[in-house]
């Protein structure tokens, strides 16, 4: 399978060239850059770590999806939204890890889909997509007015979106199991006199700094015990593995949005 790695230079586009690089029938025939980027031209593979690919890294997406099966995108929303209306042109699979979408980037995303075969998630990792079974099972047996439920993450310096995708998802594996709406029932922020805690809200909370890859923690706290269910990724390799995987399993399948429960086989 030929895969365009969108965002090439970035702490994960780099990590996906190796992965791709690493997995028998996957190729890199494609490395993408924005406008104006440093890394325009240089090797993608030599960029990576990996040797010399005879692949250099474009600024134009096109000529690179017209001659992929599939592109994996971990940029930014604004590039994402655009690279998904360029993946459905080309009818080739779009693997999304960018986080901090707004509803208007998902709804764009999801109209894409009726030509492309996407499949987007907040955290590509076996062992996330795994604790979110885990989440929904214990938010439907506990209660809400005895158990309240935090979600806390921490991650490096350098992310930009708040909370991470990957909480996100954990909080609407909350939801899901609680059987109520995320967006009616969070707490994204707490500051000043807040008063005491609405019963059956999920919280959220996170922290940035240093080099961490990604924690997160799902706390149920009731009267006198608290269940912890926590992941804690340390190595960005296993999101780019879980992303090659995607888009060899998304290859030929029929366009729609998938998650990576579909691709894990994870959905209830
Ligand atoms: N779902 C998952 O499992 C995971 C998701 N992520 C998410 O992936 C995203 C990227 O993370 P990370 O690699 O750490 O970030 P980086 O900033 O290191 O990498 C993003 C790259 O995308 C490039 N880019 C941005 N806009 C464009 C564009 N229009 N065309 C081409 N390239 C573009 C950036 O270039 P420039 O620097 O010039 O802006 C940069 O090189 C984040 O949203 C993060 O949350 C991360 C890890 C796992
Ligand atoms: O920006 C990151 O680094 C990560 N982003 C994803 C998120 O927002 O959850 C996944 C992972 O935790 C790393």
């Amino acid at each position: 399978m030929g895969l365009v790695v969108v965002g090439a230079a970035g702490r994960m586009g780099r990590t996906l060239i190796r992965a791709v690089h690493e997995t028998p029938g996957a190729a890199i025939v494609g490395a993408v850059e924005r406008e104006g980027s440093p890394f325009v031209g240089q090797d993608a593979g030599e960029l990576a770590g990996v040797g010399r690919l005879g692949v250099a890294i474009a600024d134009d997406p096109l000529p690179a999806f017209a001659k992929a099966d599939g592109v994996l995108d971990f940029t930014a929303p604004a590039a994402t939204v655009v690279f998904a209306g360029y993946a459905a042109q080309a009818r080739i699979a779009h693997i999304i890890g960018t986080t901090g979408c707004s509803e208007a980037d998902d709804a764009a995303i999801a109209a894409a889909a009726r030509h492309a075969t996407i499949v987007k998630s907040g955290n590509m990792s076996l062992g996330v997509n795994l604790l979110a079974v885990l989440v929904e099972q214990a938010a439907r047996a506990l209660d809400a007015a005895d158990f309240d439920i935090e979600v806390l993450e921490m991650h490096h310096r350098h992310k930009v979106d708040a909370p991470s995708g990957t909480a996100l998802l954990l909080g609407e594996a909350a939801a899901t199991g609680r059987q109520v709406p995320l967006a009616d029932n969070s707490v994204r922020s707490r500051d000043g006199h807040t008063g005491p805690r609405p019963e059956g809200t999920i919280g959220f909370a996170t922290l940035r700094g240093g080099s961490v890859v990604g924690d997160h923690s799902v706390i149920l706290a009731g009267a006198g015990e608290r269940i912890v269910l926590s992941h804690h990724a340390e190595d960005r390799a296993l999101f780019a593995r879980g992303a090659v995987k995607a888009a060899l399993w998304a290859h030929g399948r029929k366009p729609g949005l998938y998650s990576m429960r579909d691709v894990l086989g994870l959905s209830t």
